[in-house]
């Protein structure tokens, strides 16, 4: 008799996953190959920016009390002590009625407190600066601590390296930054009728294009790839195949054989190595009979082998033990409301996550399906940035419907969204 496998909600499978323990790992790194990496220590200011006060113009810097009288009617000279550009300091006092040529971004000398600006001033003989009005203490400084004070954390531990942040870290002088370890994540495609990519077709055969899309949202999702290469229907072979992986990678990932064919091996492989399988059956489409099982700490996600079920599955189930791997305390998919932007007219009792594109029309998220739908579809896949979520139910859903969207191509992530 045919075993019967019971469907559980997508949340309560999401759960299953996510209730295991997943630990990550930290390394260092160099500043230059931190983009896009995630933080696993928080970046804390270490000193103040900018550390000194600081010019902001190219101008002059003065003693604001000598100024007190300047007006149009009647000018102030101030004698020129020195020039300071960036990078240099003071070299003699500036003293009463007396001021610095200073340029932007150089260390205001002790005894001056406001900058002017060169174009406020100008130059009745060599070495004198004259000005028409007075200025306040503090005009014109850019104040030591002022963009950040010593201590403050900056940027969390579990946030995604950006191009400021990057500039962050060298202001702070790390040369290097604890980052979380890339989890490894393997790809084993199964299938006899698979044909590598560089391989002419022939009767029977299609290319195994699951393997390269899996490697794809594996780096998408900021993990390394391992490819395992594929294997042709052999329960032996598979579990071979899948044992031996196992010791090399941090998560495996198997696509096709875990339905219920006469050649569908892996739920016989779970079976013999022990592993417990989490769930065999999800009520959605697609990727219904996506199967995750666990082994000594070690995830084994049985995606479907048809294409759409295989990515959508990755994107559900994959993606959020990555990203908690990753350090982020919200691993799941951003989900959005949007219209629906076409009709979507047949119904069905299981979650749908429809591929689609999402974009912004007229101030407003809209989510349109992103062409063929079946479970074995590939070629809406290259339009797909979002996942139109339709319950379950007996109605379909018209143009204009209020839905949900999970959004594949954002950095943005979220907690538990189904
Ligand atoms: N009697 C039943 N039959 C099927 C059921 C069911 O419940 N009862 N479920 C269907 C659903 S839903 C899906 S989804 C598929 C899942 O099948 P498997 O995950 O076991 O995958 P395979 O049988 O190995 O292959 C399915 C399909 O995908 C193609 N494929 C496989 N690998 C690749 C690859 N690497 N690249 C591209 N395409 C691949 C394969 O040729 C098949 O066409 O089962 C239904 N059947
Ligand atoms: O698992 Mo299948 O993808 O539901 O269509
Ligand atoms: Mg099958």
């Amino acid at each position: 008799m045919l075993e019967q496998r019971k469907p559980i909600p997508v949340a309560e499978a999401v759960q299953r996953v996510m209730s295991k323990e997943i630990t990550s790992k930290t390394e260092h790194i160099h500043i230059e190959d931190a983009l896009g990496r995630t933080l696993a220590e928080d970046l804390t200011a270490t000193h103040p920016v900018p550390p000194f006060d600081r010019s902001p113009y190219d101008g002059f810097a003065v003693r604001s009390a000598d100024t007190v009288h300047a007006s149009r009617e009647n000018p102030l000279d101030l004698r020129v002590t020195e020039t300071i550009g960036a990078g240099a300091v003071q070299s003699v006092p500036v003293l009463e009625n007396e001021a610095a040529r200073i340029m932007t971004g150089a260390m205001m000398p002790a005894e001056c407190d406001a900058v002017v600006m060169l174009e406020l001033t100008s130059e009745p003989e060599p070495g004198v600066m004259r000005i028409k009005r007075s200025f306040n203490k503090g005009d014109n400084i850019s104040f030591k601590g002022e963009d950040a004070q010593e201590g403050t954390v900056l940027v969390e531990k579990g946030s995604v390296i950006n191009p400021g942040t990057v500039a962050l870290l060298a202001t702070f002088g790390y040369e290097t930054v604890r980052v979380a370890s890339k989890p490894v994540v393997g790809v084993l495609a199964t299938g006899s009728e698979l044909l590598e990519v560089n391989e002419p077709l022939e009767p029977g055969k299609i290319r195994n294009s699951n393997a390269l899309m899996a490697a794809a949202q594996i780096k998408r999702a900021g993990a390394e790839v391992k490819m395992l290469g594929k294997l042709t229907d052999d329960l032996e072979a598979c579990y071979q195949s899948v044992k031996e992986a196992l010791n090399e990678v941090d998560i495996l990932i198997t696509t096709g054989g875990v339905s219920v064919g006469d050649f569908d091996f892996l739920p016989e492989v779970y079976s013999r190595l022990g592993a417990e399988v989490l769930f065999n059956k999800v009520a959605m489409r697609p990727g219904s009979v996506t199967t995750v099982a666990h082994l000594n700490g070690q995830f084994l996600f049985g995606l479907s082998g048809n294409p759409s079920a295989c990515y959508v599955g990755f994107e559900l189930f994959t993606r959020p033990v990555i990203q908690r791997m990753l350090g982020n305390e919200k691993p799941h998919l951003p989900v959005e409301d949007a219209v629906l932007g076409a009709d979507f007219t047949k119904p069905n009792p299981f979650t749908r996550f429809v591929r689609g594109t999402a974009s912004i029309k007229h101030g407003r998220l809209e989510a349109s399906p992103s062409g063929f739908n079946k479970s074995s579809a590939v070629s809406s896949l290259a339009a797909t940035n979002c996942l139109i979520i339709l319950p379950g139910g007996t109605r379909g859903f018209t143009a204009g419907d209020q839905v949900k969207v999970a959004l594949l191509e954002t950095a943005e992530s979220s907690g538990m969204p189904w």
